[in-house]
């Protein structure tokens, strides 16, 4: 298993960060997990625009060109024979003495490596159970940093009750998973957080988005409150990892009849059409 290290190639067990890595030290960088499926990186351009969208926004500068790394991660996947599984990508602004302003000079540090994983099938077909949980994150949501500290003591609280996910709030309105994105669906009308600072612009996200105006579904990008959560005919999350996964309880309380709907069923099998498998594979 070879991951990628700055700009080469090493094997996993001789890639050792500096104990100053401000991604260490401070959280100070920006990651991405991509899905491969097929052996084929899905969405690759729109995790690497948003890739770039991070780094500009934390005023680091890649280490080198978007279009080396694009080449740096499809050899990565073909050296390590990935054909279902993740990219996970990080981008640290490099080593230094630890001071919280920027340092001079330092080079970013990239490191990619490969995992594994079967689509999720159990979970994609029986839903998860999930928490409600006060959003108390920053207010620079839509900048996928390693600062993922609220999103850990949210995901740990869901998982100290049985649940799989956390569905956070701000204000009484929803946002997004501590690790996904939210839907609901109501009189046959997507809802889901409007694309802001307050939430991860999710690439899943879009995609689902896609494929509701192909199913010329009815879309409403605002904020639903948490009565409308409890309220929805169906409720979903999105992400990388869990693709459109259905929502059957929160805190306890089933969704609509706590089964998995019909216009999650539909946008599930639209997605496995969109990534090249038949649905539930
Ligand atoms: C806070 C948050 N919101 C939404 C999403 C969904 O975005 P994508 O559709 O682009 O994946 C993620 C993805 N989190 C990644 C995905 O898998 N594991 C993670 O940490 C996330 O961390």
């Amino acid at each position: 298993m070879e991951i990628l290290f700055d700009e080469t190639f090493t094997p996993r067990d001789q890639a050792k960060v500096d104990i100053e890595d401000r991604g260490y030290q401070f959280g100070d960088g920006i990651y991405e997990v991509i899905r491969v499926y097929g052996g084929k990186m899905f969405c690759l351009e729109p995790h690497l625009q948003r890739l770039q969208r991070s780094t500009s926004e934390i005023r680091l500068q890649l280490p080198y060109s978007l279009e080396r790394l694009k080449q740096l991660l499809q050899e990565l996947v073909q050296n390590n024979h990935l054909t279902d599984g993740n990219v996970y990508l990080q981008v640290s602004r490099g080593t230094a003495p630890r001071n919280h302003k920027f340092p001079e000079n330092t080079r970013p540090m990239v490191v990619a490596y490969t995992m594994e994983a079967p689509r999720p099938v159990k979970m994609l077909d029986e839903g998860i159970h999930t928490i409600t949980d006060p959003d108390i994150r920053w207010l620079r949501c839509d900048i996928k940093s390693l600062n993922l500290l609220g999103a850990v003591m949210s995901k740990q609280k869901a998982a100290d009750r049985g649940c799989e996910e956390a569905i956070l709030h701000r204000d009484g309105r929803v946002t997004e998973g501590s690790s996904t994105n939210v839907f609901l669906v109501k009189d046959g009308t997507l809802i889901t957080h409007p694309a802001d600072h307050l939430i991860l612009h999710g690439i899943t996200r879009q995609v689902v988005l896609e494929l509701a105006a192909e199913l010329n579904w009815p879309v409403e990008e605002r904020a639903a409150s948490i009565e409308e959560l409890f309220r929805a005919d169906e409720v979903f999350i999105t992400s990388t990892t869990t693709e459109v996964t259905p929502v059957i309880s929160i805190d306890g309380r089933t969704v609509s009849d706590g089964k998995p709907g019909p216009m999650t069923r539909r946008l599930q099998k639209a997605f496995a059409e969109r990534i090249g498998v038949g649905s539930l594979q």
